[in-house]
């Protein structure tokens, strides 16, 4: 077998699923490493529901893995690049997928990936997927990088596989470990400084201070623009991810979807003892009211993003005051 995951208690339907996924993963590592020479993967191809440009890829990815799960036990499919929940008819589970995600990335050869999220699957196929994130039974994302890896919990740890280069054979390495909890890197796009909220300014102003700043130490900042890289990043050496809702037409709730990119992305990083809210709230409890629905997000080490939510409850003029006055964080 291509790949096995014996011994993790995985039902027959959820393992077939996922042999389904790492099917597709294996033959789209290909496809992506032969951008350019086969034409061009980042090329326009048309706009999705979210209002989103496509490219070429972007499509390419989401029929590989529609015709790969149509026949399976997947009975609804929501992807971001389709307007509805696709029915297919009979099976037990539901996906939700974020057939490639960090698409600015294709032409620039910077690391891009797909995210999953799994259900039983309820009555109707919106049911299926309108419901809270701690109703799934895995959550996870597959990284084209320098190396292609399998990151996944069915709720009990997380698992990780690497793809053998050039085969369709994914190999179990070590599971990626707890969370650090003293780290000192964060990733927001900054860019946007000026369209954020009051209370994560004040926490970017506070680390952007430095040693000489209230947190009284240096910090450092990574922005990939792809959610999947910044989260192997995060897994796999700690620190904190943010991308808050702001004040830009359409940016209200952030950027990200809740469906198929924060609730998988929580769960992992909830399984290795991380946080995940929106801010101030955790998203695993919290129900989206659409299938493309977009929600602010934050996660990595537990302890910033719980400072990340602290922020939020500080009065509105120890935000707006000068960070040598504010008092709460002095540390
Ligand atoms: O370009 P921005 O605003 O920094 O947004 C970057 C974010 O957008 C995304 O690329 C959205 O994902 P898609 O590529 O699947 O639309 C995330 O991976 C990333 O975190
Ligand atoms: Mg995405
Ligand atoms: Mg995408």
């Amino acid at each position: 077998m291509s790949v096995n995951f014996d011994g993790l208690g995985l039902s027959a339907d959820l393992a077939d699923t996922m042999t389904r996924l790492t099917g597709v993963g294996a033959r789209l590592a290909r496809i992506i490493a032969r951008n350019g020479l086969d034409g061009n993967l980042a090329e326009a191809a048309g706009t999705n529901a979210g209002g989103d440009g496509q490219k070429a890829l972007d499509l390419i990815a989401d029929d590989m893995f529609m015709d790969a799960l149509r026949d399976g036990a997947v009975c609804h499919y929501a992807s971001e690049e389709q307007d509805e929940v696709v029915d297919f008819g009979a099976g037990t589970l539901a996906l939700a997928i974020d057939p490639l995600d960090g698409s600015s990335n294709i032409d620039v050869n910077v690391s891009i990936g797909t995210i999953f999220s799994i259900f039983p699957a309820a009555e109707t196929p919106e049911a299926s997927f309108l419901r809270p994130g701690t109703e799934q039974i895995a959550g996870g994302y597959i990284i084209f990088g320098p190396q292609t890896a399998l990151v996944v919990t069915f709720g009990n740890g997380v698992q990780q596989w690497v793809l053998e280069p050039g085969t369709e054979i994914w190999t179990r390495v070590a599971d990626p470990k707890p969370l650090p909890t003293e780290t000192s890197e964060y990733a927001i796009n900054a860019s946007n400084y000026r369209h954020w909220p009051q209370p994560i300014r004040a926490f970017v102003d506070d680390m952007v201070a430095g040693a000489e700043g209230p947190r009284g130490r240096n910090f450092n900042m990574r922005w990939i623009a792809s959610l999947v890289a910044e989260t192997h990043r995060i897994i796999t050496r700690g620190g904190v991810f943010l991308y808050p809702g702001d004040d830009r037409e359409g940016y209200e709730r952030g950027r990200l979807r809740h469906v198929y990119e924060c609730a998988p992305i929580a769960m992992l990083v909830t399984q290795l003892g991380g946080g995940a809210t929106d801010g101030a709230d955790p998203i695993l409890t919290a129900l989206p009211d659409r299938l493309h629905a977009r929600t602010p997000f934050v996660f990595g080490s537990a302890s910033k993003v719980a400072r990340v939510a602290a922020y939020h409850d500080l009065p509105q003029d120890e935000t707006n005051a000068l960070f040598n006055k504010r008092g709460l964080f002095r540390s």
